[in-house]
C-alpha cells in the first residue's frame, strides 16, 4: 500500500527543485512528485535524471507530475495527471502495468472515471485556497471530502484517495476522520524550517490508527 504522505516538489530552477527535494527526503518523505512547471524538456529531464538516483538512495517513490513520455525515458515509478493532462487510460497503454498513475479528481463522478480506467490513486482538491496551483478546482473544504467519501463507501468503491489542497497540520486528523488515504503536500513542507519534526508529526497523525 502507498505511503500516507506525498512531498509534491517546488523550486523555479532545477538546483531549487533538487534541494527541496533532497531536504524532504533527509527528513523522511518517501515519496515525491517531481513536479516542475513551464519547463523546457531538457530541463525537466536534467532534473529527473538528478532525482531518481537520490530517490533510489532514500528508497523513496519516485512518480513525475504531467509528462508521461520523461516518466517512460527515465522510469520514473510513475506518473500524476491531472483532468485536462493525458487521459488514464492513454498513461495506462503506454506505461504499462507496472507503474503508479494517480488522477486528480474533484468530484466523485471524476473518481469514478479515473477507477474504470485504471487509476491507482487518487488526488482530491483542493481542500482550501493555495496559491502552489493556479486555476483552482471549486474548493472542497471538509464537508466535500465527507461527502464524496461516504459516495464511495456507499458504491463500494476502493481506490486510495489522498487529499490535497492548502494542507496544514491541524488539517491532518479531520481529514483522516473523512475516510481519505492520505495527504499530498507542498508549501509547508518545502517551507519549514524544521522539516524532519513537521513531517514526522504528519506521519503520527496519519499513521494514528495504523496496528503495525
Ligand atoms: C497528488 C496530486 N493531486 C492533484 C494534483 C494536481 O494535478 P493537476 O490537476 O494536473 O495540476 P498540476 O499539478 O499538473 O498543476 C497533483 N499534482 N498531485
Ligand atoms: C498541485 C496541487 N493540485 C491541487 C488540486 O486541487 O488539484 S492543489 C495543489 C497544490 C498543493 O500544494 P500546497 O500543499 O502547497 O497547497
Ligand atoms: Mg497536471
Amino acid at each position: 500500500m502507498y505511503s500516507k504522505l506525498q512531498y509534491i516538489s517546488q523550486g523555479e530552477t532545477i538546483e531549487k527543485q533538487l534541494y527541496n527535494i533532497h531536504q524532504a527526503l533527509d527528513a523522511g518523505c518517501n515519496w515525491v512528485q517531481m513536479r516542475f512547471k513551464n519547463q523546457t524538456q531538457k530541463d525537466a529531464f536534467t532534473l529527473a535524471e538528478a532525482v531518481k538516483p537520490l530517490c533510489e538512495k532514500y528508497t523513496a517513490n519516485f512518480i513525475v507530475n504531467d509528462d508521461l513520455h520523461l516518466t517512460k525515458e527515465i522510469d520514473a515509478d510513475g506518473i500524476h495527471l491531472g483532468l485536462t493532462d493525458t487521459k488514464i487510460d492513454e498513461a495506462r497503454a503506454f506505461l504499462g502495468t507496472a507503474k503508479v498513475i494517480g488522477g486528480t479528481a474533484n468530484t466523485f463522478e471524476d473518481i469514478e472515471n479515473h477507477v474504470k480506467n485504471g487509476c491507482d490513486y487518487i488526488g482530491l482538491g483542493p481542500f482550501r485556497f493555495t496559491n502552489t496551483k493556479e486555476k483552482l478546482s471549486p474548493i472542497l473544504g471538509l464537508s466535500g471530502y465527507f461527502d464524496i467519501l461516504q459516495k464511495l463507501k456507499k458504491d463500494k468503491l476502493e481506490i486510495p484517495v489522498y487529499a490535497i489542497g492548502g494542507i496544514t497540520l491541524r488539517d491532518v486528523n479531520p481529514l483522516m476522520e473523512t475516510g481519505i488515504h492520505g495527504i499530498a503536500i507542498s508549501g509547508i513542507i518545502t517551507e519549514s524550517d524544521e522539516k524532519e519534526k513537521l513531517i514526522q508529526q504528519l506521519n503520527e497523525k496519519l499513521y494514528a490508527n495504523i496496528i503495525v
